[in-house]
């Protein structure tokens, strides 16, 4: 077995690596995540719409650690304002231990883990994100998946192709999702935003955040 293999197939139907664990985040976890948001979205990089040969997403993102752009990850944002990204917060790389070691990965392959870039997404009601494989990182580490706000539905596949078979499932605030081993290159996507169901409480009162922590592999050589 290697290090980030799951040999555990939790009972939820989504095969082996891949773990959803609702309610994950209490409310005031919830509400102190929204708070950093605030404070993320307004730069040194401001939150802005990637563009994907030559369309802009639905969906805005703001990165911690390292700047993702399709396809690529840099310390500064050379498609928005040239500026660096703040660097990825200690406590994230807890969390994301805290989050593995919830979804069954062994004590190894937790204290192994440690997350260098965050992708933070904004969903306004209408946004919606196409089926994809989070490729661009050169480790295979798992992927930590957080969700604040109006609920979504979220399209869970296989590593193949972007269609059937899949699970759609309710991934609603608070909850975790972790794909990695067998499903780290599983095609997801979300494919609608329920609005108005975001709880009282959460911090926010209109669209979703997904916090997505992720190790890329990069070293840091700078020459970005
Ligand atoms: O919003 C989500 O739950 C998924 C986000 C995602 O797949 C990504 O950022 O690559
Ligand atoms: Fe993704």
């Amino acid at each position: 077995m290697t290090l980030f293999t799951l040999d555990i197939d939790p009972p939820d139907g989504l095969g082996p690596g891949a773990a959803h664990l609702p309610a994950w985040l209490s409310l005031d976890q919830q509400r102190w995540l929204v708070e950093q948001f605030r404070v993320w979205e307004r730069g040194p990089v401001p939150i802005r719409a990637a563009k994907v040969r030559g369309h802009e997403m639905s969906v805005r993102t703001v990165c911690l650690g390292w700047h993702w752009q399709p396809y690529q990850y840099t310390r500064r944002a050379t498609d928005v304002n040239g500026e660096e990204v703040p660097p990825f917060p200690d406590w994230m790389v807890r969390l994301g231990r805290r989050a593995l070691a919830d979804a069954g990965y062994t004590a190894e392959q937790v204290s192994a883990y440690t997350p260098d870039t965050a992708l933070v997404n904004f969903y306004h009601r209408d946004a919606r994100m196409g089926m994809h494989q989070d490729k661009d990182e050169i480790s295979s580490a798992p992927v930590v998946s957080l969700s604040i706000g109006d609920a979504c539905t979220f399209r869970f596949g296989n590593v193949e192709n972007r269609s059937r078979p899949y699970t759609d499932l309710r991934l609603a605030s608070g909850d975790l999702f972790v794909f990695g081993g067998p499903a780290r290159l599983a095609f997801h996507g979300v494919t609608r935003v329920h609005p108005s169901t975001a709880p009282d409480g959460c911090g926010l009162d209109d669209g979703r955040i997904n916090i997505t922590l992720r190790m890329t592999g990069m070293t840091d050589d700078r020459s970005d």
